[in-house]
């Protein structure tokens, strides 16, 4: 299977190739060339299967280079580093309302099930052809983790990841800078987290330095993690009586990789009604689907910091197959984007995209109250993204009360202790593989906001630049 940039001026790349090159080399971001269907005998048969057995099933016809003997194996042990034997279990809340619970991996956020599978694939991928990648991140606050954790230790990837320095929760922030392994760089960048996803971007649209340090990316950029977060979409419907009913979807979002991936599993054949975008105060793709103006205002800080991003990388996937898969017309968007931070979307696509995803934005308050009340009436204690996701949902909910609706669990609350005291004055125990987290010893990097500064630190660091000179082994 072949895959094409959203912007129509890369090369055509096999799921390998497009694995390790994170971002397309014209800026865009990788697709499939066409899309892989489940018949509903094949949905139905997921029932009752161990996750992995499921994974294997859902992502094998997007992964068809890899041998599948392999492939097997490295999904086995993906999942097999999940605390809860369901990997994403569903938890009942109230009439027809489930959350699915997307943080039993080792670094308690929705990011584990893609990045677990995704370190294996790309180590498998460079030892088979004696390369080695350096990996350039950005982290809102829980990609940054869950990549340190996956790809620590590494012998053939070298990773920095860029956070906005002081606004990413303590946990958030120790979970990247604790880890004990020479291969993984933290890095403080004194800006927001659209500025580390902006630097990323530009190292990747900056050919000799890509080139010479054989730039790969973990973000959702990369398409190898939507492909692992679709399995989960279909799991979940499946447990609740899918495909003989259709399930409706609630999903806090911030880049739009994981609605993007419910989006793909309804593609490929999955009985979804409804995909709700659920935001925090950043809140530019709920006016985006309102009115059809995509603006970014500038990111504001608030108790769910992982969503605090306006510029949505995941936005140009769903734009390119709104238009019609006409890369041209998202080159212009794009560049309406990076010259004046705003675009219009046009009257035929942003109704495809209104037919397929509501959106609304979920205020401070709400998400306090919401927390408070889940917790007093269910028992039941919500980390602040995840509460964006029920108290959005519990709109769709009114208007249509005879659909299951799953909101996505994204971050165990324990990520976000502060948020879950003020809100239910509890504080959540961190697990036990993670409970001397806050006395272990950090160490970061703080780099201002250029990238010059980050290419030179990344040069410096990264072993790839020695490997990439003519006769540096491998
Ligand atoms: C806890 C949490 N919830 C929700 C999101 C939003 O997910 P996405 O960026 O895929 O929209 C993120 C980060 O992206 C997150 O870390
Ligand atoms: N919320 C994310 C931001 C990066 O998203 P990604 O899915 O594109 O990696 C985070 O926590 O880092």
């Amino acid at each position: 299977m072949l895959h094409v940039s959203t912007r129509g001026e890369a090369p055509a790349l096999g799921f390998s190739d497009a694995l390790l090159a994170g971002l397309a080399r014209d800026g865009g971001l990788y697709l499939p060339e066409s899309w892989p269907t489940l018949s509903r005998e094949a949905i139905a048969g997921l029932a009752g299967l161990p996750y992995a057995e499921a994974a294997k099933r859902v992502i094998g016809p997007f992964a068809s280079d890899i041998e599948p003997a392999a492939f097997s194996d490295m999904v086995d042990k993906a999942y097999a580093s999940f605390r809860h034997p369901a990997v994403c279990p569903l938890v009942q809340l109230g009439d027809n309302l489930f959350v699915l619970e997307l943080f039993h991996g080792p670094t308690l956020a929705f990011k584990d099930v893609a990045m677990q599978l995704l370190g294996r694939l790309m180590d498998h991928v460079l030892e088979q052809r004696g390369q080695r990648a350096t990996i350039v991140g950005a982290t809102s606050g829980d990609t940054g983790g869950a990549a340190i954790e996956a790809f620590r230790g590494l012998r053939r990837v070298d990773v920095f990841i860029l956070y906005p320095h002081g606004r990413v929760s303590e946990v958030q922030r120790r979970q990247m800078t604790t880890a004990a392994a020479d291969n993984v760089h933290a890095v403080a960048v004194e800006g927001d987290f659209d500025d580390c996803q902006a630097l990323v971007k530009a190292m990747f649209n900056h050919h000799g330095f890509r080139d010479q340090l054989q730039l790969s990316g973990v973000n959702s950029i990369n398409w190898a993690r939507i492909v692992a977060q679709v399995v989960y979409y279909f799991t979940a419907a499946v447990s609740l009586g899918g495909p003989h009913r259709p399930v409706n979807f609630s999903v806090p979002t911030g880049n739009f990789g994981d609605v993007l991936a419910g989006w793909v599993a309804k593609t490929m054949g999955l009985p979804v009604g409804l995909l709700n975008v659920a935001t925090n105060s950043n809140d530019i793709l709920a006016r985006a689907i309102a009115t059809g103006r995509y603006e970014a205002t500038g990111v504001v800080a608030t108790t769910s910091p992982s969503m605090d991003i306006q510029v949505s990388s995941n936005f140009e996937r769903v734009l390119f197959e709104a238009y019609g898969r006409d890369g041209t017309a998202i080159r212009r968007l794009m560049q309406s984007l990076s010259q004046s931070k705003a675009f219009t979307i046009d009257a035929v696509p942003l109704e495809r995209i209104r037919s397929e995803f509501t959106a609304s934005a979920v205020s401070e308050e709400a998400v306090k109250a919401e927390m408070s009340a889940t917790y007093k009436d269910a028992g039941y204690t919500l980390d602040p993204h995840t509460a964006i996701g029920i108290s959005s949902a519990r709109g769709v909910l009114k208007r249509d009360p005879a659909t299951p609706m799953v909101v996505l669990g994204t971050a165990h609350p324990a990520k976000f202790p502060d948020a879950v005291v003020a809100a239910t004055g509890r504080r959540p125990e961190l697990p036990e593989h993670l409970a001397d987290l806050l006395d272990r010893p950090e160490r970061f990097t703080v780099l201002p906001n250029q990238q010059a500064a980050v290419e030179d630190f990344v040069r410096s660091r990264a072993r790839a630049a020695g490997a990439s000179r003519p006769g540096a082994a491998a």
